[in-house]
């Protein structure tokens, strides 16, 4: 049985740094960090995920500032909030919850977000500098996925890691941050051939598919690390159930160690999230103060 990632310890680690961190911004300047989470429409799943955001922000001292639109707001609407959001100095990063309702496009108002506060990483700016491995705001599901990499596994240098999927939110990202810490990475998708053969080679597997699981223990090789990056509401004996897109029960002995869905890849998104606020905070603090030191970690 392979060791189990416990993604809920670990974030609630990640969640304290970042605390303490919050703690001294304000110690040291008078400043309260501000993240501000815009909801369009009433997805019941993405209120789940707002809902928690805004708890762990609390946890960590951080205000978060909550809007809530109806599902059929205006483009110009939406992108004036955003562009109120970017001129707010009391706001520091700036969540808009995907996916977006169908009328609107998703691309201009991911442009229209101030990249200093695009704590999730999606501007055009900020997947550049990803690319170029230059300093930039990092996506958070991939930031969490490489801090459980590095406490199962040390040194990712040289390794074969696998992903499954190429969205620009998980899959790319993802691997560029493998890329960047030295393993050579494999980006398999719908078209793959033999995606079980593909898989099967590597040391490192991450799964962001999509699809209930869908990685069984016949894709894994032996002893892999494999990170289910998967949330999927199914329903199996008649109640509702959140599953990766890995097979738990039937991968978890094969693999070396393994994250679980709930408790894995999804907390340490969150506390993610308010790690970048925290980055995002600082740079803007030391563009306008930059004789002042601004904290450090
Ligand atoms: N834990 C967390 O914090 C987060 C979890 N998620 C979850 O991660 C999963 C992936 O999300 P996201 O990247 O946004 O999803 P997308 O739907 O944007 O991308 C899915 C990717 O998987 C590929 N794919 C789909 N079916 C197959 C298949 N049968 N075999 C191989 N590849 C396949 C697609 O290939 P192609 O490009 O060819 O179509 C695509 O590249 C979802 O379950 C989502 O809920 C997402 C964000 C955060
Ligand atoms: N702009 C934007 N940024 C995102 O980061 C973003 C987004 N849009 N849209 C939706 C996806 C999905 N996502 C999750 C985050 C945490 C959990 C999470 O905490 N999950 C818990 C369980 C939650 C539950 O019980 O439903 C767990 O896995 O243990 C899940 C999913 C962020 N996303
Ligand atoms: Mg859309």
């Amino acid at each position: 049985m392979g060791h189990i990632i416990n993604g809920k310890q670990l974030s609630a680690e990640v969640l304290q740094q970042v605390a303490a961190d919050v703690a001294a911004l304000k110690a040291e300047l008078g400043v309260t960090l501000g993240l501000a989470v815009v909801l369009v429409g009433d997805d019941p799943a993405s209120q789940v995920y707002v809902r928690n955001k805004v708890r762990q922000a609390g946890e960590a001292g951080i205000r978060s500032i909550e809007h809530r639109l109806p599902a059929d707001t205006s483009q110009a609407t939406l992108n004036a909030l955003v562009d109120s959001l970017n001129h707010d100095p009391k706001v520091h990063g700036i969540l808009v919850q995907l996916p977006l309702p169908d009328h609107l496009d998703e691309d201009d108002i991911i442009a229209a977000i101030n990249p200093d506060k695009d704590v999730d990483g999606f501007h055009p700016l900020n997947v550049g500098a990803l690319a170029a491995a230059q300093p930039g705001l990092v996506p958070c599901t991939p930031l969490g996925c490489m801090i459980m990499l590095q406490q199962a596994h040390g040194n990712l240098s040289g390794k074969h890691a696998v992903v499954i999927g190429r969205s620009n939110i998980v899959g790319k990202p993802m691997a560029a941050l493998l890329l960047q810490a030295s393993c050579t990475v494999t980006i398999a998708h719908s078209r793959t051939r033999d995606i079980a053969a593909v898989c099967r080679d590597a040391d490192i597997l991450v799964a962001a598919v999509g699809r209930p699981e869908l990685v069984k223990a016949d894709w894994i090789k032996p002893g892999a690390t494999v990170i289910d990056v998967g949330i999927n509401a199914i329903e199996r004996d008649g109640k509702r159930k959140l599953v990766g897109d890995v097979d738990f029960v039937d991968v978890a002995p094969v693999a070396g160690a393994i994250t679980p869905v709930p408790g894995g890849v999804g907390p340490m998104t969150i506390a993610c999230l308010m790690k970048n606020t925290v980055t995002a905070a600082r740079k803007q603090l030391s563009d306008i103060q930059p004789a002042v030191a601004v904290g450090q970690s």
